[in-house]
């Protein structure tokens, strides 16, 4: 088994969101939320992407970026952000079956001192001329990869 999580930094669209949790929930990982989101947990958006799916997923609440690096920093656990910033493909990176996987804000991405935070750095490949991939998409590529390495 993995202890794998998915964290999101200040998400604002419910939808991507609940399909992550809904990702999440069949996956069987964990997932962290750093707040504040753009958007109430109990948006009806959130409950329709993430249906019934959301009884079984294991979610911790952070209420702000200080919290949850306290939390993650004692829990001796590895962040790694998907960053369109990165320079390191995500299928070179070895993963570990207690990784942090840190997707950004739709909107903004992460602060550089998130940016910095960071263990590690990875990207997707894009096309050149393409600013980047849907959120839930990014997390669902990024975790299969993690779990073909690690499970
Ligand atoms: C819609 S994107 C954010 C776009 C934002 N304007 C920016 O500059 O970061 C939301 C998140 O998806 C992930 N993401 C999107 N495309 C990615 C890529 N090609 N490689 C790695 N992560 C990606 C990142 O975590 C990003 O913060």
């Amino acid at each position: 088994m993995t202890d794998l999580r998915i964290a999101l930094y200040q998400p604002d669209i419910p939808g991507n969101t609940g399909t992550i949790l809904r990702l999440v929930a069949c996956l069987g990982l964990g997932v962290d939320i750093i707040e504040p989101a753009g958007f109430d947990i109990s948006d009806r958006n959130l409950k329709r992407a993430g249906m019934d799916y959301l009884a079984s997923v294991t979610l911790t609440r952070h209420v702000n970026w200080n919290q949850f690096e306290t939390w993650r920093q004692s829990a001796g656990r590895r962040l790694v952000l998907a960053s369109t910033r990165a320079a390191e493909r995500y299928t070179d990176f070895t993963y570990r079956p207690d990784d942090i996987l840190l997707f950004g804000r739709e909107s903004a991405g992460v602060p550089d001192n998130v940016h910095d935070a960071a263990d590690a750095r990875v990207i997707i490949p894009m096309v050149a001329g393409q600013r980047s991939i849907n959120v839930a998409m990014s997390a669902a590529m990024i975790a299969g990869e993690a779990l073909r390495q690690v499970s």
